[in-house]
């Protein structure tokens, strides 16, 4: 994780903001097209302070790609670019339910049609999918918001999963497990357990990992099984606690679990899907043979408003 580089000042007039989630992964977004906004660590957790500001896992700062230094590269491809940050202020990688999002936003503000789009992350470009509604195959049957979400599903390309050889050892309450090394882009300790209580109060008891191994932290997923292909995951954030969901972790759990079960696609020739239900819902997570993850969900915005340019200024 690295420090943002921003403008110096503030504009004085009222900030847009819109408030959404992906599977209760939920998330503060801010248009701000041309890059003016000054956004230091500070600000984004005062923005994503559930009780002193609006409240989020993370915040979407949507920006052109043109207009943002770490962008300008990719600005040829993908016209936005998803400026991440989680609750803490710090920034990630990549965030695949986060992704869903600011395309959701994208759309709803005119800005791209339902189809297919790209959009810019710190983690390469990422090929989405908007689903039309009540019509689009890749829908995710049986997720809590799933089939009731009224614009379709929205399907992104994730890239290919990364499974360092090197190992780790997660830590909760005493309690330790080995887990399975993945990179989506950022960092994944995956841990399998019987029962997901085994995972403890994660808000009180945050998850152990050895610095030797994450220097610069990581994302822990416990994961049960449910059936055939199908798995239960509890998921303590980076930089934002215990989420109600996780995109890039359902994925590193999805491909973990394939390792285990002997399904790795590039061995088989067949593509293979696991569902994968967190606390906020269902995400399905599709390995290819040639290594291309497909992680499919729901994004939906809940609210619009104005930020007070002066408190944003002051925090
Ligand atoms: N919730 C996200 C992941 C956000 C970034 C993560 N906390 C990190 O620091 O790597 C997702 O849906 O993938």
């Amino acid at each position: 994780m690295t420090s943002a580089a921003t403008p110096a000042t503030q504009p004085l007039s009222p900030i847009a903001f819109l408030k959404g989630h992906g599977t209760e992964n939920d998330f503060v977004i801010v248009p701000d097209p041309g890059n003016e906004l000054r956004l230091p660590a500070s600000a984004v957790a005062a923005l994503c302070d559930r009780r002193a500001g609006i409240g989020g896992d993370g915040l979407l700062h949507v920006v052109r790609s043109a207009a943002h230094p770490e962008a300008r590269s990719m600005a040829g491809e993908a016209e936005w670019f998803m400026d991440y940050r989680n609750a803490d202020g710090s920034i990630a990688e990549m965030c695949g339910n986060g992704v869903r999002v600011f395309a959701r936003y994208l759309q709803r503000a005119g800005l791209v049609d339902a189809g297919d789009l790209v959009v810019a992350t710190r983690g390469g470009v990422k090929r989405v999918h908007i689903g039309e509604a009540g019509k689009d195959g890749r829908a995710v049957k049986g997720g809590k918001g799933g089939e009731d979400c009224e614009e379709g599903h929205i399907t992104v390309a994730m890239g290919r999963a990364l499974l360092p050889e090197a190992g780790a050892t997660v830590t909760v309450d005493g309690r330790s497990w080995s887990a399975r090394n993945v990179n989506m882009g950022n960092p994944h300790a995956v841990v399998f357990v019987e029962d997901l209580d085994h995972a403890g109060d994660l808000h009180s008891a945050p998850p152990f990992t050895p610095p030797s191994v994450y220097p610069d932290g990581v994302n822990v997923e416990f994961a049960a099984d449910r059936g055939a292909r199908h798995l239960a995951v509890r998921v303590h954030e980076r930089g934002s606690g215990e989420t109600r969901s996780c995109g890039t972790g359902a994925c590193a759990v999805a491909v973990a679990a394939a390792r285990r079960d002997g399904a790795d696609p590039a061995v088989t020739g067949a593509p293979v899907t696991y569902l994968v239900d967190l606390p906020g819902g269902r995400l399905a997570v599709t390995e290819h043979p040639d290594g291309e993850i497909e992680m499919t969900g729901p994004a939906v915005i809940v609210a619009e408003g104005r930020i007070d340019p002066a408190w944003l200024a002051a925090v």
